[in-house]
């Protein structure tokens, strides 16, 4: 442990699911400072942000709505190393958000997922211009790393691969980001999936999933109970290989949460996915 003053760390969607588990993370970690804590619902103003994530003691930091004014107030603080704001909010909110952070010089690590391409595409000109980090991470648990690392290893063998990502039913955009770029890193190797060997009808739409990258189907399953679930099916003669990686608390995220709070300072340009920076 180095003499450095902590990194200050805002937390936008901090009454939510993920919010709360990275306010309580934060608060763990001597070498971070919660200095913000932001949520659109006027419901949860002016609470104590450790009291509102569970915490026996409060952290004296009240939840505000107040994104700009808080980017400004960290911003203005010279003494400490560049802020970071984490986002886990809405995919409704989430771009406005990072470009106002970058703007203000407050490096963004982003769980949100919902982005589309064209969305990164000029977030990542804006932080290069801006010369800012920004970390966008679809997946911050290491067992999806693996299990993607696996999907990549397998796709060198077998022609068919469909995705099946399962989630609780409040989340708000389908497929999830994860089985996006799950799609995405099979999609980079340079060959079609899934050649059609007889012509499909859908005899009701949808049945057969959506099409991402290179042909891959991605099913996405909504159910009260379930956490955060994925299952890539990899089929050939006479054989199904399958990867299934399971969440069964949100502390799984909060390792490569940390880590991405610690990373960001270093980098110049945006950086999408947790395996460029473990
Ligand atoms: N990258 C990763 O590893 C992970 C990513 N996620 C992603 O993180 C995001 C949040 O997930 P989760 O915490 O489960 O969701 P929650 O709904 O529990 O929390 C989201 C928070 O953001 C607030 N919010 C909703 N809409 C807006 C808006 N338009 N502007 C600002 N704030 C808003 C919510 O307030 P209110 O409820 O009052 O509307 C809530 O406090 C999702 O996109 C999810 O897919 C989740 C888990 C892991
Ligand atoms: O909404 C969630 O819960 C999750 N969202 C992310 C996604 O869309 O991939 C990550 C994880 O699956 C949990």
């Amino acid at each position: 442990m180095t003499n450095q003053a902590p990194i200050p760390v805002i937390v936008n969607g901090a009454a939510g699911k993920m919010g709360r588990e990275v306010i309580k993370a934060v608060a763990q970690a001597p070498d971070l400072n919660l200095v913000g804590a932001i949520d659109h619902s006027l419901e949860h103003q002016d609470k104590d942000a450790g009291e509102l994530a569970g915490l026996s003691e409060p952290l004296e930091v009240p939840i505000t709505n107040q994104l700009e004014p808080m980017l400004g107030y960290v911003a203005g603080d010279r003494q400490s190393p560049p802020g970071v704001i984490v986002d886990f909010t809405h995919p409704d909110s989430v771009y406005d958000n990072i470009r106002s952070a970058i703007a203000y010089g407050i490096r963004p690590v982003v769980g949100t997922t919902g982005l589309s391409p064209e969305q990164i595409q000029d977030l990542a000109d804006f932080a290069d211009k801006a010369s800012t980090g920004c970390l966008i991470i679809p997946n911050f648990s290491i067992g999806m790393v693996l299990l993607q690392q696996a999907a990549i290893a397998a796709s060198k063998y077998f022609d068919h691969v469909e995705i099946i990502e399962l989630h609780h039913n409040q989340k708000a955009d389908a497929p999830s980001g994860t089985a996006i770029q799950t799609a995405q890193l099979l999609g980079e190797l340079g060959k079609t999936f899934n050649p059609a060997l007889v012509e499909e009808t859908e005899k009701l739409p949808g049945a057969r999933g959506s099409i991402a990258d290179e042909g891959i189907r991605i099913h996405s399953v909504r159910l009260p109970g379930l956490i955060a679930h994925q299952e890539v099916i990899f089929g050939a003669a006479g054989q199904i290989y399958t990867l299934r990686h399971d969440t069964s608390d949100r502390a799984c995220y909060m390792p490569g949460v940390l880590l991405a709070i610690r990373k960001i300072l270093a980098l110049k340009s945006l950086v999408y996915g947790l395996e460029k920076i473990l």
